[in-house]
C-alpha cells in the first residue's frame, strides 16, 4: 500500500525530517518553485500537512489540497494555520504542547537573568562603578497562566518573586494574584512576561500604556509571540528610557528584527529558539509523527 502523503511546509530540525520520511511519502514545499506548482503537481497526493511556526497553512493551502485530512503543526503555538477554513472544512489541527513547556520557561528566566546582567554591564564598559539589578525579590507579572505561563511562575518563586497574573479566567488553583487588567499587572510588576496565546484580543497587548505602567526599571519578557507587543512603542519606550529593558525570543516580522534593537544596549534578543533543545525537538517530532498515524 502507498504510504500517506504528508506535506511539510518549510524546513524543520533534521530529526523530524527524517522520521516523516520513513514512515510517510514525505513532499518539502520548499524543494517545488511555488506552491502553486506543487498543488499542481501532488495536490490530490497530500493527506497531512506538517507545520511550524515559521510556515503556517492559510486557506488557499487548504482549499488547493483536496484530499487533506489533518494539519499537524510542530510547535504548541497555531496562531498562523487557518482554523476557520479547518473547521469549516471538519480537518482536525493538532500541535505540540507540555514537551516544550520547561525550555520555554527556562527560556524566560533566561532572558530574564541575562537581561539584569547586560543592563549591569553597558555602563561597566564605561568604566563607571554599577550595581546590578537582581531578579531575585522582584515582582513578577506574567500574561497568560497556561501551562507555560505556571511553569515561569514557578521557576521565578523559587527565586523568591511575588507572583501575579493576567489571563482569560482566573486560575484560583494557581494561588497568584490576579488582574483583570493587564495595565494594573504592569504597574504593580517590575518584570512583566508575555506567554499567552496570540489571538486578535492579545495582539498589541504590551502596548504604550503597558509599558509606561512597567516603567523606566521595569522589564518586558516576550517568549510568546512577536505581535503581542507593538515593537515601534517598544523602541520608542527603550530608547527614550521609559521602560528598562526587553528580554525577547519572538518578533513583530521574523525572521526580521527591526534594526534598533539591534543596536539597543537594553535589550537581550534570541533568535525565536524557545524549543530549539534536542530533547524537545525529538520529543515535538515524535509527538507530530504520533497525530499523524492512524
Ligand atoms: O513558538 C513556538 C511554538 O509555538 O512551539
Amino acid at each position: 500500500m502507498e504510504s500517506m502523503g504528508v506535506l511539510m511546509t518549510c524546513p524543520m530540525h533534521s530529526y523530524i525530517q527524517e522520521q516523516l520520511a520513513k514512515r510517510f511519502n514525505l513532499f518539502k514545499l520548499w524543494h517545488f518553485p511555488s506552491f502553486v506548482a506543487f498543488a499542481q503537481a501532488h495536490g490530490t497526493s497530500v493527506r497531512a500537512v506538517v507545520a511550524s511556526v515559521k510556515v503556517g497553512v492559510d486557506a488557499t493551502t487548504i482549499d488547493s489540497l483536496p484530499n487533506l485530512q489533518i494539519v499537524s503543526t510542530y510547535s504548541v503555538g497555531y496562531d498562523n494555520i487557518d482554523l476557520r477554513k479547518c473547521r469549516e472544512k471538519g480537518i482536525p489541527v493538532t500541535n505540540t504542547p507540555d514537551v516544550l513547556t520547561d525550555d520555554v520557561a527556562d527560556l524566560a528566566i533566561a532572558l530574564a537573568l541575562s537581561l539584569f546582567c547586560t543592563i549591569s554591564h553597558s555602563p561597566r564598559r564605561n568604566s563607571a562603578p554599577h550595581l546590578t539589578p537582581k531578579l531575585s525579590g522582584k515582582a513578577v507579572g506574567i500574561i497568560g497562566m497556561g501551562r507555560i505561563g505556571l511553569a515561569i511562575a514557578k521557576r521565578a518563586e523559587a527565586f523568591g518573586c511575588p507572583i501575579s497574573y493576567h489571563s482569560r479566567s482566573v486560575k484560583a488553583e494557581s494561588g497568584y494574584r490576579y488582574y483583570s487588567n493587564v495595565l494594573d499587572l504592569a504597574a504593580d510588576s517590575e518584570v512583566l512576561v508575555v506567554a499567552c496565546t496570540l489571538t486578535h484580543e492579545t495582539r498589541h497587548i504590551v502596548n504604550r500604556g503597558v509599558m509606561d505602567a512597567l516603567g523606566p526599571k521595569g522589564i518586558l519578557i516576550n517568549i510568546g509571540r512577536g505581535p503581542h507587543v507593538d515593537e515601534p512603542e517598544l523602541v520608542s519606550a527603550l530608547t527614550e528610557g521609559r521602560l528598562g529593558g526587553a528580554g525577547l525570543d519572538v518578533f513583530e516580522k521574523e525572521p526580521e528584527v527591526r534594526e534598533e534593537l539591534l543596536r539597543l544596549e537594553n535589550v537581550v534578543l534570541t533568535p525565536h529558539v524557545g524549543s530549539d533543545t534536542v530533547e524537545t525537538c525529538m520529543a515535538m517530532a515524535d509527538l507530530v509523527i504520533a497525530n499523524l498515524e492512524p
